[in-house]
């Protein structure tokens, strides 16, 4: 099976996403921003987060591998980038051939997780980090998205003996507030990060609520649903009226008799307590449905549409959405699995496929002193969003309800994408801000103020790696990764372009150095020359003035032989008188 490309979501939802994904591939760090600190002072300074998009590819089961679906269409090139090919008998591979069109795409991602990746490795490689800022006050948002059979729901949900990132975010939430639960029910979520105080006939009525939910789990078909559900409600409404209706013992309220703690240090730490609250709902067709609303998954009941209002601070929040408290991870599991079967039930009464609709699952903690009359500290909310795939658009079922359907789920991606590439821009302080279309689909809107730096967010893609779903998993990574091809060849042909530039400037930098060496070179020479010169001269200068010395003395010897000499004359001088008398006196004697 090969779908024709261009059937899926309008190609401007891939441009959009495109864009933004693009300076993962330049190797940027922080390509997108969606979040502030935990902890984030009054004035909730944006501080900017990279928006993280993981990528999961799942293995293959028995049977796949039995039907030649193994045709190395997924390759996983590092812990960043994956290469989809298309299997070899296909369309697109067989165009490619012709030279229409790539078969070979390259996607990058914040990470790729393998086949081989456990749970455990997934959540600590994606929400570990979420959560912890959760638990310190901040807001967190996942994205999931992928194709059916890609993988969604082992992710999120995973097996009871293996759970997906939903459980092991539960868990690591209830090990922190071990201890500091606050298991009462008179604190409740209200409006989009507000708490209600519940009088005692409010909190009778969650209860009955709450056991009302989880009674409907048991039941095994819509019919006996439907008469537990009624009697339940029944229930619910005498118990309003005579509060007769008795809720499961909850454990008293902790006495505090103190709510300062000094540390070791003498410092002073308000001791807290911690209220958990889930919902369930999803978003078909532009209508926002309340998954835990038991009373409309007969088949005879209308689901009630909810509104999304704003409230004074302008944010947006499900009006009459459920918050059922719970108090441990199997319990908010049991409401995730209720939401899963009324949403599957209200799939097969509109012949509508799950994963065509947004599912969003959310938790808030409500933070409270530990003392007698408990006071508010704050609320966060995590929210997992089950993004509807795009896929099944193809020609031959866009019409009707499907068109419509195609047509809404475009549109949210769309707006999405439009959102996410326009906090991109206003990350960057050189490029004019543009308006952001939060109010343009129920899902932005809801979301809007994670797209406004209030809490962290992160996107993570399913896919299999089926050769009969290659154009489905080509669509999802289109979607939420990085390029398309041109981008791909743009980037390729920028990276070139630097390479060149590099290169060039390397070869420039030899020629400088030599021409540098040279220049030295000939400067050495110059004054090996000009003190060869010098040398010459002062040797010759030297050897003139030795001549000259030498000169000097040896008239000086001269005429100190000459004085002596005279000297010597003048000692031996007889004068010739003397002389003559002398001889005189000897030729006398002689004869
Ligand atoms: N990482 C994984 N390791 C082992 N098996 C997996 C993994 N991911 C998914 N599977 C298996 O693949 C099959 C399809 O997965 P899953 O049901 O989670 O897909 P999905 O995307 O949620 O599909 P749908 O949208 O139809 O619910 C299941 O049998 C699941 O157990």
């Amino acid at each position: 099976m090969d779908y024709e490309e261009g059937s899926y979501a309008s190609s401007a939802v891939c441009d959009v996403l495109d864009f933004t994904c693009y300076e993962d591939l330049m190797g940027k760090t922080s390509p997108m921003e969606l979040s502030v600190i935990p902890n984030a002072d009054e004035q909730q300074q944006e501080i900017y987060q990279p928006l993280k998009v993981y990528l999961r590819v799942r293995p293959f089961s028995k049977a796949e591998l039995e039907s030649n679906e193994s045709q190395d269409c997924v390759i996983i090139e590092n812990p960043e980038t994956v290469t989809l090919q298309a299997p070899k008998e296909s369309f697109t591979m067989k165009n490619s051939e012709k030279g229409i069109g790539q078969s070979v795409h390259q996607f990058t991602f914040t990470k790729v997780f393998g086949p081989e990746t456990t749970q455990s490795d997934f959540f600590e490689g994606t929400m570990k980090e979420i959560v912890k800022a959760y638990i310190d006050g901040a807001n967190g948002l996942v994205f999931s998205y992928g194709v059916t059979n890609a993988g969604k729901t082992f992710t999120i949900q995973g097996s009871p003996k293996d759970g997906g990132i939903l459980p092991r975010s539960l868990d690591m939430i209830f090990h922190h507030i071990r201890g500091r639960q606050y298991l009462k029910m008179n604190f409740k979520p209200y409006l989009s990060n507000d708490v209600k105080k519940l009088d005692v006939t409010q909190v009778k009525q969650e209860e009955i609520i709450k056991a009302a939910v989880l009674a409907s789990l048991k039941e095994d078909t819509e019919d006996t649903l439907k008469s537990t559900i009624q009697s339940e409600s029944l229930c619910i409404l005498e118990s309003v009226s005579s509060s007769s209706c008795t809720s499961a013992s909850l454990p008293s309220d902790p006495l505090v008799e103190d709510s300062i703690l000094l540390d070791a240090n003498g410092t002073k730490h308000q001791r807290t307590q911690s209220s958990v609250w889930v919902s369930f709902c999803e978003i078909y067709n532009e209508y926002v449905y309340d998954l835990m609303d038991v009373l409309a998954i007969s088949k005879y009941q209308k689901r009630k549409v909810l509104k999304i209002c704003e409230d004074q601070g302008g944010n947006s929040y499900i009006k009459d959405l459920k918050w059922i408290n719970v108090q441990s991870t199997e319990e908010a599991c049991k409401i995730l699995k209720i939401g899963n079967k009324n949403r599957s039930l209200a799939c097969t009464r509109m012949n509508q496929h799950s994963s065509r609709s947004h599912g969003i699952f959310s938790v808030r903690l409500l933070r409270l002193s530990d003392e007698a009359e408990p006071r508010i500290l704050g609320v966060s909310e995590m929210s997992l969003c089950d993004l509807a795939g795009s896929e099944r658009c193809n020609k031959t079922q866009t019409f009707g309800d499907r068109l419509k359907e195609a047509g809404n789920i475009n549109n949210s991606l769309f707006i999405l994408g439009k959102c996410i590439a326009a906090l991109k821009q206003k990350q960057n302080p050189n490029v004019k801000h543009s308006y952001i279309p939060f109010r343009e689909s129920k899902l932005t809107r809801l979301f809007q103020p994670f797209f406004c730096g209030k809490g962290k967010a992160c996107m993570i893609v399913n896919v299999n790696q089926c050769a009969s779903t290659h154009s489905e998993t080509l669509h999802v990574m289109k979607f939420s990764a990085t390029a398309k091809q041109e981008l791909l060849k743009t980037t390729e042909n920028l990276k070139k372009t630097l390479v060149a530039e590099r290169q060039s400037k390397l070869l420039l930098e030899v020629q400088i150095r030599k021409e540098m060496a040279e220049a030295m070179f000939q400067q050495l020479l110059e004054t090996e020359e000009t003190w060869s010169k010098r040398l010459e001269d002062m040797r010759e200068s030297y050897e003139e003035k030795l001549e000259n010395k030498f000169e000097m003395y040896k008239e000086a010897i001269k005429k100190h032989a000459y004085m002596c000499a005279m000297e010597q004359i003048e000692d031996h001088y007889v004068p010739i008188e003397e002389f003559i008398v002398e001889q005189e006196k000897v030729e006398v004697d002689f004869i």
